[in-house]
Formats: structure tokens, C-alpha cells, sequence
């Protein structure tokens, strides 16, 4: 590892978000199940009116005139009516097209029918076309981040595709001779954890995961081949482990063989802190997790977030707050990020070994450089994506 300061966290999350949106492809037309979790690159625009057309709001009778009326037959949603004449009435569903010349609607269960006439309250019971928008009207400004309901508007509003950020290809990269993919751990040797499970929130992070590579074998050669296998259809490689100076830890050598540079080299956060971000030659991330299981996942937060959310065209995540319902010790001058549920207690089983306290956590309460949580204060919290 070379010897450089660690990055305060703060500027680190900012940091990688930043690298990420300098570095975020252009964007393209992209069919909504592949835009949502991006940002729009162009406002969003009412194709057509919104309703296209008054719509009734209830199921009753479309009347026209004075009452008692006289019943005409009935007009069901996705049915164009005919026009309705003076002192008619016809029977009408939530949703259908209000016909011409209707002045009000009376409900089903507000009315009486009998021989052949309708009667009860009649009133303007629907929605008016161009109510919740007009042709051409932006709706969202370019950069909104594209959500279910965004997507659900602009399949309303008319569109097919967004034009977005596509996702980034990612895989993850195991380091270690001492992981065993199954099997209970034994004899010097553990499960790997990391594998199974980062993948899933590189994809709650907007990322397309691939299949985990590995455990890789200790040696520097074996390092520098997964490496770059993975970078060969990924955008973004997250190894786990081998970032510190143990004496089969290979990560900075083979960053070097491979002409990587770093972005973020250690940050001054606990656990966790010799996560590292490095770029190679052309242009893709790599992604350095520490391999104690708590700290990779922090790195996740730290680091790989922000720069996935910047690689989709996203604003820097934003963090959530705790109120700590108990004091919190600080890490000096690192930032300790401390699993806290949600109210606001430490979780036990919170080593970065451990991945226990992890599961059951709202996130990370963020108790800054030279501070102190203290029982009733509101912290920032740094939320695990996909927990
Ligand atoms: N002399 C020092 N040693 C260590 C320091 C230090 O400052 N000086 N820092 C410690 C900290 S903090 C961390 S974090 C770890 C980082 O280690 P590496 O990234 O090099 O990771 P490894 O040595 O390969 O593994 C550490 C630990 O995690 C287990 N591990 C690794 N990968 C997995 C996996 N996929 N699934 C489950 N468990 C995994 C591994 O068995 C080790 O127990 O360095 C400390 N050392
Ligand atoms: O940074 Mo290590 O991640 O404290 O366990």
C-alpha cells in the first residue's frame, strides 16, 4: 500500500460520486425497465393531454338536460360514446369517455331507475382532459431521478423509453485462498460471504451484476488474470480483500501491473478504512473492499453508492438521519460509522468481522471526526443499499 493520508469520509462519498458523474455514459433512449433507478437526461414531456379525454370518475349515469332522463344505453372505459342528446341518459364506467354534451352524472347508488327513466343528483363527476397535464407540458426537469411512479407517468404521459444513464456492468472479485464457497468453515479456512451477497447491492445501487469471480488464488499473477477478466465486461470491478500489507495481500501490486490509478487511496473512516477507488487507462473502476465482511459493505456505502449514482446521472446519495437513542463513542480523528437500528440503539455483534449486527441495522449512524454520539442527538445515517 502506497503511504498516503486517508480522505476524510465526507470528502471521499463526494469524491467517488464525482469521478462517477465525470465519467457517466452518454445517455441513450432506454426502455423504462432499464432507465428506472437513472436520472432523465432531457425533461420529461406530456406526449398528449393527461387524460387524453374527460374521464368519468365514477360508475353511474352520464345525463344531459333536465331530470327525470330517459336511459340510451351505456359506454364502457375504452369505448368512444356517441354524443349524448337533451334529456338522455347513459349508463357509464369509471374511466370511460365522458360522451359529448353530458352536463353531469348521476352514481349508481345515488340513483332510482324505473321505466325506463333515470333520476337522483347529477354532478360533474369527471376529470377533465388535460387536468393533470397539457400536450407538450414538461412534467420533470432533466436530471429527476427516474422512479417506479416517474415510470408509471411517462407510460401515462405517452413514452416508450427514457433517455437515461444505462446501468453499469459490474462484477465482484473474491481474494483469498483461506474462502471455501461451501461447506461450513474449518480447518484455518471460512465461507465466503462476500460473494454471495455484494453483488445484490451493487444491483440495489443501480448496478447490472454479473457473477461473482473467485476466491482467487494468493498470488500476484492469479490477481492481475481476474482482474482482467472482470474488467473485460464490466464498468466497475469491487475486490474483496487482500487492500492491506499482509504478506499474500496483492491488490496495490496488481493494480500497479495493470497501469490503475487511484481515485481514493484509504479513508478515514472505522471500520473500514483501507478502502481504495482506482481507474484504469481506459477509463473503468475498480473498486477496493477491505475483507473483514462489515468493512466491505461500508466501503459499499462509502465509495461504491456514490460513484454507481454518478455513473447514472444521480445526485450524490443523500443520508438519512438517526436520533441515537444512546451514546455512541467516536474513532478519534476517523468518522465511525456505527450500525444503529431503528431506534436509534447499537446493534450488537457490530464487528467489522461481523456481518450479523449488519443485518438487522437501519445503516450506519455517521459520528464524525474528534465527536461523539450522544443518547438523543440526531445523527446523519448512511443507509446500505438494498437493506
Ligand atoms: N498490520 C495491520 N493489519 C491489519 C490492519 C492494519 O491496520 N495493520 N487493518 C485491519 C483492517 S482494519 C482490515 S479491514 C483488514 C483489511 O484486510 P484486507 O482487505 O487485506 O483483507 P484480508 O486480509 O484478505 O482479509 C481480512 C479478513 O477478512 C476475511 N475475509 C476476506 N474476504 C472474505 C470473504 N469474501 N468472506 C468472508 N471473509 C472474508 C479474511 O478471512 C480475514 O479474516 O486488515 C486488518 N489487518
Ligand atoms: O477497517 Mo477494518 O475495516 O477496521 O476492520
Amino acid at each position: 500500500m502506497t503511504s498516503t493520508s486517508p480522505l476524510p469520509w465526507a470528502e471521499a462519498r463526494e469524491t467517488a460520486w464525482a469521478a462517477g458523474y465525470a465519467a457517466r455514459p452518454a445517455a441513450v433512449e432506454l426502455p423504462f425497465a432499464e432507465a428506472v433507478g437513472s436520472a432523465l437526461a432531457a425533461p420529461l414531456v406530456a406526449v398528449s393531454d393527461l387524460p387524453a379525454f374527460p374521464t368519468s370518475a365514477v360508475d353511474g349515469w352520464a345525463v344531459a338536460g333536465a331530470g327525470p332522463w330517459r336511459i340510451d344505453g351505456e359506454v364502457l372505459a375504452g369505448q368512444v360514446p356517441k354524443a349524448l342528446g337533451l334529456d338522455q341518459a347513459v349508463k357509464i364506467a369509471t374511466g370511460a369517455q365522458v360522451p359529448e354534451g353530458a352536463e353531469g352524472i348521476i352514481r349508481l347508488e345515488h340513483s332510482k331507475v324505473e321505466d325506463g327513466l333515470v333520476d337522483g343528483p347529477a354532478a360533474r363527476e369527471w376529470r377533465e382532459a388535460g387536468e393533470e397535464a397539457v400536450q407538450g407540458e414538461a412534467l420533470f426537469a432533466a436530471g429527476t431521478p427516474i422512479s417506479p411512479p416517474v415510470v408509471g407517468l411517462a407510460a401515462a404521459a405517452g413514452h416508450a423509453t427514457l433517455p437515461s444513464h444505462p446501468r453499469p456492468a459490474t462484477r465482484v472479485v473474491v481474494f483469498g485462498d483461506e474462502l471455501l464457497t461451501s461447506g461450513v468453515s474449518r480447518e484455518g479456512r471460512v465461507r465466503d460471504s462476500l460473494g454471495p451477497m455484494v453483488p445484490h447491492m451493487l444491483t440495489a445501487a443501480g448496478a447490472a451484476a454479473g457473477p461473482s469471480i473467485g476466491p482467487v488464488e494468493d498470488t500476484l499473477e492469479a490477481h492481475v488474470a481476474a482482474l482482467r477478466e472482470a474488467l473485460a465486461d464490466a464498468d466497475l470491478v469491487c475486490t474483496t480483500g487482500g487492500t492491506m500489507v499482509g504478506p499474500v495481500d496483492h491488490l496495490h501490486a496488481a493494480l500497479a501491473e495493470i497501469g490503475a490509478e487511484y481515485v481514493i487511496n484509504t479513508v478515514a473512516v472505522r471500520p473500514g478504512f483501507p478502502m481504495l477507488l482506482a481507474r484504469t487507462k481506459d477509463g473503468k473502476f475498480i473498486a477496493g473492499l477491505p475483507g473483514n465482511p462489515q468493512s466491505a459493505v461500508i466501503a459499499v456505502v462509502s465509495l461504491v453508492a456514490p460513484l454507481l449514482a454518478g455513473l447514472r446521472g444521480l445526485a450524490l446519495p443523500p443520508l438519512g438521519a438517526a436520533r441515537l437513542a444512546e451514546d455512541v463513542p467516536g474513532r478519534g480523528g476517523f468518522t465511525h460509522l456505527a450500525l444503529v437500528d431503528r431506534a436509534g440503539h447499537r446493534l450488537g455483534h457490530h464487528g467489522s468481522a461481523m456481518l450479523r449486527g449488519l443485518a438487522g441495522a437501519a445503516g450506519f449512524a455517521v459520528i464524525g471526526p474528534e465527536q461523539a454520539g450522544a443518547a438523543g442527538q440526531t445523527v446523519e445515517l448512511a443507509l446500505v443499499p438494498g437493506v
